[in-house]
């Protein structure tokens, strides 16, 4: 058994260093995400002994930056939401001086993208005049007006792709045709993109609960990576521990990896996907209580993907995102154009929900080809890529899914009560963000908070709190939940 602590003598104080013959309070964080860096990050500078556990030979999880193509490209997270000074990561981000491209300014109906700079085309190549796609983008709001109406009327939940049918059987000018029904579709798309999931699946009660920050949205250029890199410097890191077992105490927790090597410490931090929990390939002893099982059972994990191409040369619109737009929402395309915010010659195509799923059925290969013949349907003159990469998160064991999202019938509260701790185990990862879910700095705030809680309970414990001294400086932004039995 490894021990995470050194002498049993607590000398406890934040921002004090310790000697060798006095006892540090102790932790292990388990999964080294953007949650689980950022938590172990800040109880290391608060002179916890930390040691994480990662599972795969790699830290950064659903931050995931690969440069086999001899430059950056991010497989998992490559958007900043909310440039500016009110998201928790740009401090970071701008002392590293990482430059970024934005797509789109504040409220765009797109989310992360402006309509701006774009080529739509229908399936046999004709692209559809700017006009009618911005005449749809207000109709495909005004949809959205009519949808939270039904909302107010209705007590019972229903999915987004209801509340349409229900709009336009009340509202039939609101019915597009041909043209205009599929762009229609096209905009669907985008918004099932960004919850990972289809429209009959996603929330009409909650969808619209999460905050956006200010600023917009912009692209990590030169790849998401060395933020996760800069704050992992100097910690201890276990890379291939794959935990299964967490077995908690008054006085402490032990946690076991799979080939069976333990380790103990005064309490837990478990940073893990939902779809990893969700598996229950981690066994809790004692259970975990009801309430944080149904937080796991019910809480929805979308899966989008990214299959990116890299091509010779740029023979493409210069824009920064082309789109085929189809008759259902499954059949439309979205290829981001990095050329335009990197300069290298790389298209990425970006399926989600149930059509991820279908891809990674595929081989890597077939998913490429699948990619590249919506293209062609465009662009009939494209000449086929140099290289490629497929990324399946769906399927990946230690993702099992690419963000959370609001089902049907289930409250918001779900990610709140995700987040809650129980005794001595701290949850963080982004399907713990309430206000953020599904982001980076919404993983990276959770990370803090777990770390503060866990601060907290371990130096209350020791009879040496501070509550007054946050663990990553005063101004960080801490909401100290209640801890209410009986959820
Ligand atoms: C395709 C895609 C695009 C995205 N785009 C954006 C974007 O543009 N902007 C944005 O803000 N967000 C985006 N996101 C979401 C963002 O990536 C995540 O919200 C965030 O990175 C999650 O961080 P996390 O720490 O909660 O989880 P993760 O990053 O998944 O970290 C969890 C860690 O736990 C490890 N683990 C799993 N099981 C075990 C185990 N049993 N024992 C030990 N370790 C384990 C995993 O290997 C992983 O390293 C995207 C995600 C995907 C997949």
């Amino acid at each position: 058994m490894e021990s995470v602590r050194t002498t049993s003598n607590p000398q406890l104080r934040r921002g004090l260093s310790y000697s060798d013959a006095e006892r540090k309070p102790s932790v292990i964080v388990i999964g080294g995400g953007m949650a689980g860096i950022a938590a172990a990050r800040a109880l290391h500078d608060a002179s916890f002994q930390v040691v994480l556990l990662e599972s795969r030979e790699r830290i950064g999880g659903r931050v995931c930056t690969d440069y086999s193509f001899g430059f950056p490209i991010d497989l998992g997270a490559s958007w900043l939401h909310g440039v500016g000074k009110e998201n928790p990561l740009a401090p970071l981000i701008g002392r590293l001086g990482l430059p970024l491209y934005r797509t789109s300014g504040d409220n765009s109906v797109l989310y992360d993208h402006d309509l701006e700079s774009y080529a739509l085309f229908d399936m046999d190549g004709n692209q559809v005049p700017q006009d009618l796609v911005t005449k749809v983008g207000e109709a495909f709001e005004s949809i959205l007006e009519e949808t939270d109406k039904i909302r107010q009327e209705s007590s019972e939940d229903m999915s987004i792709s209801r509340a349409f049918s229900i709009v336009f059987a009340r509202s039939p000018e609101l019915r597009l045709e041909g043209l205009a029904h599929d762009v229609l579709q096209w905009y669907l798309c985008r918004m099932e993109g960004w919850f990972a999931a289809d429209a009959d699946t996603i929330s009409l009660k909650c969808w619209d609960q999460e905050e956006l920050l200010p600023g917009g949205h912009g692209l990590m250029v030169r790849g998401y990576i060395p933020v996760i890199n800069t704050l992992a410097k100097g910690l201890n890191i276990h890379l291939g521990h794959r935990v299964t077992k967490i077995v908690r105490r008054y006085n402490g927790v032990k946690v076991t990896v799979e080939n069976g090597k333990t380790f103990v410490a005064d309490a837990a931090i478990v940073a893990i996907p939902l779809g990893v929990l969700k598996t229950k390939s981690i066994k809790f002893e004692p259970k975990l209580p009801e309430w944080k099982e149904t937080a796991i059972a019910d809480l929805g994990v979308g899966i989008e993907n990214k299959i990116v191409l890299h091509f010779e040369k740029v023979f493409w619109p210069n824009v920064e995102f082309l789109g085929v737009v189809a008759e259902t929402s499954y059949a439309c395309s979205y290829f981001l154009n990095l050329h335009k915010a990197t300069g290298h010659s790389v298209l990425v195509y970006m399926p989600s929900g149930r059509l991820a799923k279908d891809i990674e059925k595929m081989s890597d290969e077939a998913a490429t080809n699948f990619a590249f013949m919506q293209l062609k349907r465009i662009l009939p003159n494209a000449c086929a890529p140099i290289q490629y990469l497929v990324s399946r998160w769906g399927s990946d064991i230690d993702s099992l899914g690419s963000y959370s999202y609001d089902t049907v019938g289930k409250s918001h509260d779900l990610f709140e009560r995700l987040r809650i701790p129980v005794d001595n185990l701290f949850f963080a990862g982004e399907a713990t963000s309430s206000n953020f879910p599904g982001s980076v700095h919404g993983a990276f705030s959770t990370g803090l908070m777990a770390a503060e809680d866990c601060r907290m309970r371990v130096l209350e414990r020791y009879g040496e709190l501070d509550l007054f001294q946050p663990v990553m400086g005063e101004e960080t932004p801490m909401s100290i939940p209640l801890l209410i039995s009986r959820m």
